[in-house]
């Protein structure tokens, strides 16, 4: 007997129901970032994915496509605590795609340390990214028109 068909990727809500949205997810490529881009890739949404490291970018992008054949998944590299950055991210994805309806700021992180261990290069370290960061691409992205924003960190 042939072992039962499962889908790689799903939804709680109806397929196609973001048809022809785009949507930018920071940290995309990896972890929940992904699985976010996924789900929204199986709703209809365009992608544009983002974060610093180009080889784990382009690797999601492959895996992603193989999941989900015909989906439209970009990257560009950004890094989200420079100001620069975060506008050239917003605006490659908006000379690509035309549009940004949904942002989610999902890049970010931390690491589990006792408080007097805890250096002040890396306190500010994940200030810089999950607060400073998101900042930077909630301010661009609604200076942009973006309409909806999702945080994660
Ligand atoms: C009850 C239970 C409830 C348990 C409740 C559990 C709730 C879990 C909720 C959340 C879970 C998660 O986030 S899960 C995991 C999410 N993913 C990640 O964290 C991965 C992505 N993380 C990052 O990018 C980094 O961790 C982040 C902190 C943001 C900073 O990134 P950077 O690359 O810019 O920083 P680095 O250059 O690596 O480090 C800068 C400085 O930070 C310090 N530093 C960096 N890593 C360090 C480490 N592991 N330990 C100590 N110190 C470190 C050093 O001082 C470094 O300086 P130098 O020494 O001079 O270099
Ligand atoms: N796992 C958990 O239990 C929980 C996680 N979270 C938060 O959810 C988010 C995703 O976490 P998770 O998937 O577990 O972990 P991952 O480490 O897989 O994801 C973190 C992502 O953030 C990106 N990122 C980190 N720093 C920057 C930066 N300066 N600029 C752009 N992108 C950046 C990383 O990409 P790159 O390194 O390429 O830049 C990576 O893709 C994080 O913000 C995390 O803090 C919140 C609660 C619980």
């Amino acid at each position: 007997m042939a072992a039962p068909t499962v889908a790689k990727v799903t939804s709680v809500f109806r397929q196609k129901l973001f048809k022809d949205k785009v949507a930018l997810v920071t940290g995309g490529a990896t972890g929940i970032g992904k699985t976010i881009t996924q789900e929204l890739l199986y709703l209809g949404c365009n992608v544009m994915i983002a974060s610093r490291k180009a080889d784990n970018l382009k690797a999601a992008v492959t895996e992603i496509q193989g999941n989900l054949p015909g989906c439209d998944v970009r990257w560009t590299e950004c890094n989200i605590r420079k100001e620069d950055s975060v506008k050239k991210m917003v605006s490659t994805t908006l000379e690509q795609f035309g549009k940004i309806d949904f942002l989610v700021n999902n890049g970010g992180g931390q690491f589990y340390a006792p408080t007097s261990e805890f250096s002040l290069k890396g306190f500010n370290a994940v200030v810089e990214t999950n607060l400073t960061g998101t900042f930077l691409c909630m301010k661009e992205e609604l200076n942009q028109s973006c309409l909806l924003s999702f945080m994660q960190t």
